[in-house]
């Protein structure tokens, strides 16, 4: 049976992404390099839904890229929940030549963690792949992170058990997040009081990204499905 053929990136958004968020040379090579090992890699295994694949330029790349400006001095990143790597391997590429940065990337499915190592591989980033779950990751990581990242991972309340004790160790989270944030900050504040900023996605629609720099856990108990231990 033949495979059916999958959209390709188109070259227009591509071009459409770099100026929404400018790379250096040595930046896209190993971005494209990425791009090309994760088309290959959809033939056979799901990484990015296929409908987003002709705009995989600005809906994942430069949707992740855009957490560098919110995190400009950060070195050390935490990604959870990396899945085909938005944002953990766009970031590693991004900072592949800064001295000291790295990236952990957090992800428990086996086939998924397997892709995220080669990435690393080819494309020369500056990171880790920790094929484990988040809550084993964030309670058991002894240095501190200056920023910890998700996107497409869980509600805000459970992204929020996820990253305090992260952010608690001096750590600032930048969540990726789509048009139900406000509906989903009333329900975290149940949970959690929280210093927060919200800034527009810089790739349109009505994503945002939210920045937490405190996270501090109300006496509520927290639903199923959170960090709550
Ligand atoms: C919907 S995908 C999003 C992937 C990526 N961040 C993106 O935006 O394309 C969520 C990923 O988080 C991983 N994941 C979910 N819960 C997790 C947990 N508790 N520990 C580790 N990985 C988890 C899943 O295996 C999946 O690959």
């Amino acid at each position: 049976m033949s495979k059916a053929r999958l959209p390709e990136p188109s070259s227009a958004d591509k071009a459409a992404a770099l100026a929404l968020a400018p790379v250096s040379r040595e930046t896209l090579g190993r971005l494209e390099a990425y791009v090309d090992l994760l088309l290959q890699w959809q033939a056979v295994t799901n990484l990015v839904a296929p409908s987003t694949l002709p705009t995989l330029w600005t809906r994942h790349v430069a949707d992740s890229l855009q957490l560098l400006d919110l995190a400009s001095r950060a070195k050390t990143f935490a990604d959870l929940g990396s899945g085909g790597g938005f944002p953990g391997i766009v970031l590693a590429c991004a900072l592949a030549d800064r001295p000291g940065a790295h990236v952990d990337l957090v992800e428990r499915n086996a086939k998924k963690a397997a892709f995220l190592r080669e990435a690393l591989r080819i494309t020369g980033g500056a990171g880790e792949v920790h094929h484990r779950d988040i809550g084993d990751y964030v309670n058991s990581r002894a240095a501190p992170v200056d920023c910890v990242t998700a996107r497409a991972l869980a509600p805000l309340h459970q992204l929020l058990g996820f990253a305090e004790p992260l952010v608690r160790n001096g750590a600032k989270a930048v969540f990726l997040k789509g048009q139900d944030v406000e509906r989903e900050l009333t329900e975290a504040t149940k949970y959690w009081k929280i210093k927060r900023a919200l800034h527009p996605s810089r790739t349109g629609g009505d994503g945002c990204v939210v920045e937490v720099t405190e996270i501090v856990r109300c006496s509520m108990a927290m639903p199923a499905g959170g960090n709550g231990a």
